[in-house]
């Protein structure tokens, strides 16, 4: 790869108790990209995200971006610098409206409250969930809870974005809107997304790279149709469901 890698993992490892969750994984990601990691359950892919973005502390490795080094940072130094993560079951603030809630992840910014507030808004509708935006956030159905989890994150401005199955437990109609979100987080504002996804066609569609992990090692990273016709990732996991693929 010519340019330099915005994120770059260099051995990455982390046990625990003697399960290598994480080991020695390597991966470079070039600003703008768009990588889907892939793998059975266990694999180590949360793993790998937590490492990235300082929740838990590597065994072995580094982790920089933009070639400054961030291994082991915490979660909020690592998230000033750029980088957040999504969270899969994410719980609002109860009694909060959704506005409120995207504001609180914001705040770091350092705006004026006015400023803070256009902000969020801003923010809410570009996730569509203007109509929202003065509810409480516990009145959001599932797919409006993903959608809220990726407007917090997008509220920090990211320059990379880690996505933790954001289309699990959205319907298939449901999945479209998001999917052309997180393109249009490329196109727009250059954003670099690492998603882990269990819907393949979502893999497929979203990905310039794939990234396959198994028992917590790089099986297989390359193009989409590369990676999904390699026998050992068939073998690993994708030949353990077929549907996965048009699912
Ligand atoms: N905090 C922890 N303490 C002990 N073991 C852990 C911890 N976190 C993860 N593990 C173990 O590390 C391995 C990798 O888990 P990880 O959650 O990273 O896999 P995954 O690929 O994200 O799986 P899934 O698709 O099921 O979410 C698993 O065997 C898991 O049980």
């Amino acid at each position: 790869m010519a340019a330099m890698s915005l994120l770059r993992i260099s051995g990455a490892g982390k046990s625990f108790r003697g399960l290598h969750a994480l080991s020695d994984v390597d991966l470079e990601v070039g600003e703008g990209e768009i990588v889907g990691i892939i793998g059975p359950n266990g694999a180590g892919k949360t793993t790998l995200f937590n490492v990235v973005c300082g929740a838990l502390k590597p065994d072995t490795g580094t982790v920089t971006l933009d070639g400054r080094d961030l291994t082991g940072a915490s979660p909020d130094r690592i998230a000033r610098a750029g980088m957040v993560r999504t969270f899969q079951l994410m719980r609002p603030f109860t009694s909060m409206t959704v506005v409120q809630n995207v504001s609180l992840a914001a705040q770091h910014r350092r705006m004026s409250a006015k400023r803070l507030y256009e902000h969020s808004l801003a923010v809410v509708e570009r996730v569509g969930l203007g109509p929202w935006a003065h509810r409480l956030a516990t009145e959001l159905p599932t797919a409006g809870l993903k959608r809220l989890e990726l407007a917090r994150t997008l509220a920090m401005r990211p320059r990379v974005l880690l996505l933790d199955e954001v289309l699990a437990g959205l319907v298939p109609a449901e999945r479209e809107p998001v999917l052309d979100l997180l393109a249009e987080l490329r196109e727009q504002d250059g954003t670099t997304l690492l998603f882990i996804e269990h819907i393949m066609a979502a893999v497929m569609r979203l990905s310039d790279r794939v990234l396959v992990l198994d028992q917590g090692r790089v099986l297989a990273t390359g193009a989409p149709e590369e990676v999904t016709s390699d026998p050992r990732v068939i073998d690993a996991y994708l030949g353990e469901e077929p549907a996965r693929v048009d699912s």
